[in-house]
């Protein structure tokens, strides 16, 4: 049995904590930490018991803890990542790796040196039935090369603290790893677009965005990023290719009719809308715990995102294109 230690616990902790809890084979969460001590005791109740912290780093140094998961916000990532490697204990960590592509490399750095791959990174969408299906629909050849990506990332709302680059931080960077892991390509460049503002956002969140990537091959990619769209969780992808065009079947539910008319529910919930990819990503993060190997996103595949997401920022402040400028690959990630 994993004895696993979840740090953070608010919205998503206490979701990964349920499903450690009551659905995921071979672990059990045998201590949680947040800054927040009611949240700590309260994300207890739902493993039915644990140890309480209110430090992280104590947390990774229970003897008890075989593993961590961090589910902090992002800013906090870094100092709890680089405590787990020189612990040498398995991390699960959510998305962002770190909020910078500086931070990213402090952690990517750390776990070369320790000669152990230790992290996955918590991009979901990799395990998703609907993303799979596209991924290999591409690898067949059938539908030629992929030419043109269209992505909307929609939230029904935010909180007033979600600014104008936490829309690439927080929200695009799950369509940064996404794209370029659909077509097994790398970025090249990156522009924003801001149109008209929506009325329901603030001074320090341009709202709606629309974020443009283009891959080394030349493939061009639009993202819709709208956190304020107020009528859903509503995420789409369509791959343009030179035979085909590859669309995810959304929204995820039984299309109705009734009462004359036809309708398809869309939820307002991301917890709901992936649940199945959570579960899969947390599964295979234990499974492969016994192995001591990491099968899903790695450190590099945060790194890569961050170096994307520092570009796309500057190019919300610049509005011109910017370029994605990464280190080598180092050969422990190959
Ligand atoms: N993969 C996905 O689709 C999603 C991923 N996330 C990610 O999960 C992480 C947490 O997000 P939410 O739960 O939505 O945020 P939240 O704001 O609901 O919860 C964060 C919790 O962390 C605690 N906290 C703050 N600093 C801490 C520290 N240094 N150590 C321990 N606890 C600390 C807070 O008190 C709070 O309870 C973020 O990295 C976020 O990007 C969140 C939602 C969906
Ligand atoms: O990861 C997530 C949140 O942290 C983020 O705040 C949302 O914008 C995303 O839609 C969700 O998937």
């Amino acid at each position: 049995m994993l004895n696993v230690g979840v740090i953070g616990c608010g919205g998503m902790g206490r979701d990964h904590i349920q499903r450690i809890t009551e659905r995921i084979q071979g672990a059990q969460v045998t201590a949680v930490s947040d800054v927040f001590e009611e949240g700590a005791k309260k994300a207890a109740g739902i493993a039915g018991g644990a140890k309480i912290y209110t430090d992280g780093k104590a947390l990774i140094h229970d003897p008890d803890v075989d593993a961590v998961l961090i589910v902090s916000p992002g800013f906090a990532h870094v100092d709890d990542l680089l405590e787990a490697i020189k612990a040498g204990k398995r991390v699960f960590c959510e998305k962002p790796l770190c909020t910078t592509a500086d931070d990213c490399r402090k952690v990517m750095d750390a776990e070369v040196q320790s000669g152990k791959h230790l992290i996955q990174l918590g991009f979901m969408r990799r395990y998703h039935k609907g993303y799979n299906q596209i991924k290999d629909a591409i690898a067949t050849g059938e539908y030629g090369e992929p030419l043109i990506m269209h992505c909307t990332h929609r939230n029904p709302e935010v909180g007033t603290n979600y600014n104008t680059p936490m829309a690439v931080h927080d929200t695009v960077i799950h369509e940064i790893d996404l794209c370029h892991w659909l077509v097994d390509d790398d970025y090249d460049s990156v522009q924003v677009i801001m149109p008209k503002v929506t009325k329901y956002s603030h001074s320090e969140l341009k709202d709606p965005q629309i974020m443009l990537m283009r891959t080394k091959s030349g493939i061009c990619i639009d993202v819709e990023c709208f956190v304020n769209c107020k009528f859903g969780y509503d995420i789409n992808c369509e791959v343009v290719c030179e035979d085909g065009a590859l669309k995810m079947g959304t929204p995820m539910a039984p299309s109705v009719r009734k009462n004359a008319q036809c309708s398809t529910e869309i939820t307002t919930d991301c917890f709901v809308l992936f649940k199945d990819a959570y579960d899969a990503e947390i599964q295979n993060w234990v499974d492969c715990a016994a192995a001591g190997v990491i099968e899903g996103p790695s450190t590099w595949d945060g790194y890569l995102a961050a170096v994307t997401a520092d570009a796309l920022v500057k190019a919300q402040e610049s509005g011109e294109i910017e370029k994605v400028v990464t280190v080598e690959k180092p050969e422990f990630y190959k």
